[in-house]
């Protein structure tokens, strides 16, 4: 039965939703706008919409705060009213709402468009980040070159940006204590709507650590004999510009200097998608027909017109690829500077796994329109890419000739993934380690920078390639940190997403417990209309529902559980023990000398 006060509270909340999406509609029009189109003009515009929403999304709250609509007898009333009353910096007045949002834009504007001197020739000081940078800390081979474009990447995009971060944890911090957090960790932390989700947080990681040591000692090794002593001391912290990547978050550009069995053929697939003429559309087709083929969403025409996939040569735009819902019209876009390597190939699918979830949940209250636990979000599109990376659909689109791996070529193809879904484990876990304690003030800003790596270096074992300061100051180098993006939601998706697969495997009839054929690491759920419906069942519910309660129909489970990752990579964490002692390979890492002691 629904009494009068639910009819009329479910009439409000329609009417508010209507109003909220079509806030959501110009924001993030607004913020695509500046992010495709990096000028001052287009920033100060969309600082303007963002200001006069915050503006209406906190009388709304208000409004909640001031009804019984929280206590209402309809749980869904309740769930839409304590959404929709949690305010973030929309509880700041319009001064200091400003002051943030010109903080933030101003950190991004330098990392959009910062650019570093050429190593080879000093007066060449044009180079990006993408693609000049990453290219080069992907192929160089000489530290000299690797320690130069990461200090100057570091130097020029996150030191002259402390004062603006300084402001953001100001204002961040003012807006939180106005909605009764201790801080904007807490803030962050509310999103998981899980109590308990630091502890578990921390039991994860450090149930995966001593696998991660175990890949950390092996690569040290191998760098070690590739390098020599001098540059990678035996049992030091590894140097970050020799990894591969400006953060050190993935190490999979380095497969060529130690994969595990190096004369079992290697397969490229960058040089094998150039011969086949691949293109940057292609990927996307791709991605798009992987999706169909499990009798879900297509992308639809505006996705083909209106998205940016390439960096264009006539103005600045934000390259860190994103995806774009425009609550609308089935409007969704990508905007990222693709290339045609197996990194973007990637990254094309974990953004296309976002753009699914628009569309999956676009049915919802605009308050739903969202993941119910953030690192949902970021395992989709990875979940997909599991299955595209494995041999057999690798051998399948005709990338690779052998698609069934014997047990070497099994343990190189584990390996590659470790070296992106391990590696990423204590970097996704540092980053909020340190902004929680900045946030709580746990770490004076005197220690700024060099508790970033203190950070860095105890959890991941990895240091600057130079010696840093509190002169200097490295986080603002990492995008997520100049653009107010919180970060462990990668990291609970580098954990959910052997959960979902381990699901949608079975689901596919690729997976088996204890069948030696049908094994994680060898599931390619491509075509599997049983798993695109259990999956568009997870998807669709959006935020309408607890993670919890959601996770269970999709997987069985109520929890965040590594067994899955566990599982998948277990041959290979079995061979990095046996070869690690037989090598004699020194585990562990002390703390890094690269800032004063
Ligand atoms: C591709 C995206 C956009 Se949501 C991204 O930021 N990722 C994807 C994996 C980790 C994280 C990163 O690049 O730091
Ligand atoms: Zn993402």
């Amino acid at each position: 039965s629904c009494s009068a006060s639910v009819l009329e509270a479910r009439r409000f909340f329609e009417l508010e939703n209507e109003q909220l999406r079509r806030r959501f509609h110009e924001e993030f029009l607004s913020g695509y706008n500046y992010n495709t189109n990096v000028t001052e003009a287009n920033r100060q515009a969309m600082i303007e919409v963002y200001a006069r929403n915050a503006e209406l999304n906190k009388r709304l709250a208000q409004q909640i705060k001031s009804s019984d609509y929280v206590q209402s007898e309809d749980a869904d009333i309740r769930r839409q009213a304590e959404h929709l009353s949690k305010l973030g910096a929309s509880a700041l007045n319009a001064d200091d709402y400003l002051a943030l949002q010109n903080a933030i834009s101003s950190m991004q504007t330098n990392y959009a468009t910062a650019t570093v001197c050429s190593y080879t020739n000093r007066s060449d000081c044009s180079l990006t980040l993408e693609p000049h940078i990453q290219e080069r800390l992907s192929h160089s081979r000489d530290p000299a070159e690797l320690a130069w474009y990461w200090r100057e990447w570091h130097d020029k995009s996150g030191t002259p940006m402390r004062q603006n971060f300084a402001e953001y944890v100001r204002l961040t911090r003012k807006a939180s204590q106005l909605n009764g957090h201790r801080s904007y960790a807490d803030y962050w932390v509310q999103f998981y709507e899980d109590p308990d989700f630091e502890r578990q947080l921390d039991a994860t990681f450090k149930q995966l650590l001593p696998f991660y040591r175990q890949l950390h000692g092996y690569v040290r090794f191998r760098l070690r004999q590739h390098y020599g002593p001098d540059v990678m001391p035996a049992e030091g912290n590894i140097p970050i510009s020799l990894l591969g990547n400006m953060w050190g978050q993935s190490w999979n550009e380095l497969l060529d200097l130690f994969t595990p069995y190096p004369e079992k053929p290697f397969v490229d697939v960058k040089a094998e998608m150039e011969k086949q003429g691949y293109t940057v559309q292609k990927l996307f087709e791709l991605g798009d027909q992987f999706f169909q083929s499990l009798g879900m969403r297509a992308l639809p025409p505006s996705f083909w017109n209106l998205s940016v996939l390439t960096r264009p040569d006539d103005r600045h735009v934000v390259c860190h690829a994103s995806a774009w819902d425009f609550y609308q019209d089935s409007d969704v876009r990508i905007k990222m500077c693709t290339e045609v390597d197996s990194h973007y190939f990637y990254v094309v699918h974990h953004e296309l796994g976002h753009i699914q979830y628009y569309l999956q949940y676009e049915q919802q209250p605009a308050v739903y329109r969202g993941a119910p636990n953030p690192g949902f979000h970021e395992a989709v599109g990875d979940v997909i890419a599991l299955s595209v990376m494995s041999a057999k659909h690798l051998k399948a689109i005709g990338l690779i000739e052998n698609g069934r791996l014997d047990e070497k070529s099994r343990i190189n193809q584990l390996f590659k993934q470790a070296l992106s879904k391990i590696v990423f484990l204590p970097f996704g876990y540092a980053v909020d380690k340190y902004r929680y304690a900045v946030f709580r003030n746990e770490l004076d800003e005197s220690q700024w920078n060099c508790g970033f790596w203190q950070m860095r270096s105890e959890f991941g074992g990895v240091e600057p390639p130079v010696f840093r300061t509190e002169k200097d100051f490295d986080p603002p180098a990492k995008y997520h940190i100049d653009a107010d993006v919180e970060y462990l939601r990668y990291f609970a998706a580098h954990i959910f997403q052997f959960q979902f697969h381990k699901a949608l495997c079975r689901k596919a009839g690729q997976y088996a417990p204890n069948n030696s054929r049908l094994t994680l690491d060898n599931c390619d759920i491509f075509g599997s209309k049983a798993a695109g419906r259990s999956l568009s069942q997870f998807l669709s519910k959006g935020n309408s529902r607890h993670w919890k309660e959601v996770l269970e129909e999709f997987t069985g489970e109520t929890e965040m559980d590594p067994a899955a990752l566990l599982e998948y990579f277990e041959p290979l964490y079995q061979w990095l023990k046996q070869e690690n002692s037989r090598l004699g390979v020194p585990l562990g890492w002390g703390p890094t000398d690269k800032i004063p002691s």
